[in-house]
Formats: structure tokens, C-alpha cells, sequence
């Protein structure tokens, strides 16, 4: 941008990254911006990607309205499509406050010169820790003992918890992680705390990483009691882990899943529920979503802990995503390399 003048930012939160959060911040990083707010009032899928923007929407018209003018949007999930692109031609940066700008049209924003970058990591560690949360879940069946058993006046609780039914602990138990990325890593340093045994799946990560045991897939579900899926979803990853995999987990591993529904085959783990080769499953996330009022998942009883995928909610998400992106825009504006650039 030209030195002195003031830039124009339009400041675009909605679902959970709050506006006023991303205009402080970028006001406290550049100094001199003019930022306009704007709650996007449009209820779009939480985490859909661009493709389920309907063309010529009245979240695009939103959008074009607001960016009159603007050099730089920070934006969550607003629409940046061919559409609002072309129509907004002073816009040469979007900066999206998540793990990837699903919500840009990059192709289009490459040839119009506009950079579009992102906030990796701003909600890893909520993520690893809701994460273990769901893992202690499933394995000491907490939300299974709390309702029936205190709520309601009775004091079940010697008699619920049988040998049997009493669940395992971490210490030393052999836990395998699909993936370690910003999540899987923070869930690693966890788990060790707890004293699990630690094994590594990931065909991007080599040589030894943190002193942790790196296996081949087959081989970490071999061993593992617990596993737990950190990896992207990817055309490589999609049904990474489906009936021949569940069935080398030794019998009545857990299996928790707070990444992406689809890197595991759903109908292969109600199976493997139902036959009792898998004992327990936490899941975040689903092949679809929201959950089928159908899903076999909602009869299995306490054999699941499903949660509505929140997994990455916490306060300091807006936060931190406020902050990432506006310390992208303050790069932009001084002249400085872009840390999390696309194009
Ligand atoms: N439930 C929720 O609310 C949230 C879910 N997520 C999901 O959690 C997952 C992890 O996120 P991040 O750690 O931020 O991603 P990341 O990109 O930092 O890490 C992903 C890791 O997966 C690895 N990977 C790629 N292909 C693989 C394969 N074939 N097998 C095993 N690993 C493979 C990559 O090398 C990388 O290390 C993603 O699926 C993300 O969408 C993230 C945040 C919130
Ligand atoms: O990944 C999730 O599930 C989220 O909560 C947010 O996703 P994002 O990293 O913003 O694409």
C-alpha cells in the first residue's frame, strides 16, 4: 500500500470470530486503518467450503457492499468468490481466520493479484485439549456416569462400575496418533504427561520426533489400545481408516475422531462397535453433519461419546485468529513477507 495513507479494512466476523475482536486488533498492529465492522447476518454451514455458497447470495451482496472501497478483508467465513472479486477490484488481501481459506476462490484471486492468506494453528490447542477431554471420556465413561447416576438421586456408582465396565487409564497405556500436525503434536506432549505410550503415524513426518516412536499405519494400529485421528482431509486421507484397519486394532481398542468425519469409514465402526472389536468411540466430527436423525451411531448407546463438532471452540480461538490476522495484515501493510500465504 502507499506509505501514509490510511488502509481500509473491513473487519468481517461471524459464527464464532467476533468483529470488534479483529478490528482491535488490527487497528493495535497497523495504526493507521480504517476498519469497518461487519457482522456477516447470514447463517451459512460452519465449516463449509466455498462450494456451498450459493452464487449470486445475499451473503455475496453483503460482502460487495461492504468491501467498497476496502484494500484488505479479514473475514472467517465470508464468500470471497469470482464474483465478489470482480466486483471489488481496490481488495488485494483477504486474510481468513482459519486453517485454510476455504471460503476464497484462490484460483480467482490469483489472477486478479489479490493474496489470500490464513491463521494455521489458531485453534490447536482447544482442539488437543477437547481431544484428550473426549479420550478420558470414552475411557473412564464420564458422561455416561454423570447423569444417571448423581443427577437423578441414586448412587449407582459401585455397582456401575464393575471390573468390567471401570475403564482404562493412560498411564502406560499404548496410544497411536494418526497424524502430528498442530493438534496431534499438542496432543502428543499430553498424552506423555499422562504417561501413555506414544506412537506416531504420519508419512510427513520423519526420523524421530520428540523421542516418540514413528510406526508405519499398520503397525501403530497393531499395537495401540487407543487411536486418535489428527490428519487433514485430503483425497489421500478420505477413508484412511475403515474395516480392514479397525480390524487389526487389538480387540476392544478405542477410537476417537475430533479431525474429520470422513477419514473414517462410519459404517466400518458401527460394525466394529456392534461386534465389540472396538469398545468405545469419542467422535467430534462426521461424515455428515449434523448428525443423521438415522445414523447407526445413535444406537449404540454408551458405546459413543458424540459431541456436535466443537472441538476447536474455545474463547481464545476468536482471540488468537484476531491476532494472526492482524499481524498478516500488519506484514502487508509494512512491505514484510507474508508468514501464511497462498498465493
Ligand atoms: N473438531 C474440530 O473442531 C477441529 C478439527 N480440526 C481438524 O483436526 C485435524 C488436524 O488439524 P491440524 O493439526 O491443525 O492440521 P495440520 O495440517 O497441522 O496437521 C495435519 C497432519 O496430518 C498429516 N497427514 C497428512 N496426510 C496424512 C496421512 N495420510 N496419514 C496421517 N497423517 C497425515 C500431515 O503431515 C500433518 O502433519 C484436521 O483434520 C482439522 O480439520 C481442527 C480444528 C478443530
Ligand atoms: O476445523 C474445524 O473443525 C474447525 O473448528 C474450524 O475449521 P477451520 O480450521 O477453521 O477450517
Amino acid at each position: 500500500m502507499t506509505a501514509g495513507n490510511s488502509v481500509r479494512v473491513v473487519a468481517a466476523g461471524d459464527h464464532f470470530v467476533l468483529p470488534s475482536l479483529i478490528a482491535r486488533a488490527v487497528e493495535h498492529e497497523v495504526g493507521r486503518a480504517d476498519v469497518r465492522e461487519l457482522r456477516l447476518g447470514w447463517p451459512l454451514e460452519p465449516f463449509g467450503p466455498v462450494a456451498e455458497v450459493q452464487e449470486a447470495s445475499d451473503a455475496e451482496d453483503e460482502m460487495i457492499e461492504a468491501l467498497a472501497g476496502a484494500q484488505v478483508l479479514v473475514t472467517q467465513m465470508g464468500p470471497v468468490t469470482e464474483r465478489v472479486l470482480a466486483a471489488c477490484p481496490d481488495l488485494k488481501l483477504v486474510v481468513v481466520c482459519r486453517g485454510g481459506p476455504v471460503n476464497v476462490n484462490l484460483d480467482a484471486a490469483k489472477r486478479r493479484d489479490v493474496r489470500v492468506c490464513f491463521a494455521p494453528g489458531r485453534n490447536a490447542a482447544a482442539t488437543a485439549e477437547f481431544t484428550v477431554g473426549m479420550m478420558l471420556a470414552a475411557l473412564r465413561r464420564i458422561p455416561q456416569a454423570h447423569d444417571p447416576l448423581v443427577r437423578q438421586g441414586s448412587w449407582e456408582g459401585a455397582t456401575y462400575y464393575t471390573y468390567e465396565r471401570s475403564g482404562l487409564e493412560l498411564e502406560d497405556l499404548p496410544v497411536g496418533l494418526v497424524g502430528y500436525g498442530a493438534v496431534g503434536s499438542r496432543v502428543a506432549r499430553v498424552l506423555c504427561a499422562f504417561g501413555a505410550r506414544v506412537m506416531v503415524y504420519d508419512p510427513y513426518v520423519h526420523g524421530e520426533i520428540h523421542g516418540l516412536r514413528v510406526t508405519s499405519l499398520d503397525e501403530l494400529l497393531r499395537r495401540s489400545q487407543v487411536i486418535t485421528l489428527h490428519a487433514r482431509l485430503t483425497p489421500e486421507t478420505r477413508g484412511l481408516i475403515g474395516a480392514r484397519e479397525l480390524g487389526l486394532l487389538p480387540s476392544g481398542a478405542v477410537v476417537v475422531n475430533v479431525a474429520r468425519g470422513p477419514l473414517l469409514d462410519e459404517g466400518a465402526l458401527c460394525d466394529a462397535l456392534e461386534s465389540g472389536q472396538v469398545s468405545a468411540a469419542a467422535l467430534d466430527t462426521y461424515e455428515r453433519e449434523p448428525l443423521p436423525a438415522q445414523s447407526r451411531l445413535l444406537g449404540l448407546g454408551d458405546r459413543v461419546v458424540l459431541t456436535p463438532h466443537l472441538g476447536g471452540a474455545s474463547r481464545a480461538v476468536a482471540e488468537k485468529a484476531a491476532r494472526i490476522a492482524a499481524e498478516e495484515v500488519g506484514r502487508w501493510v509494512r512491505g514484510e513477507p507474508l508468514a501464511h500465504c497462498l498465493t
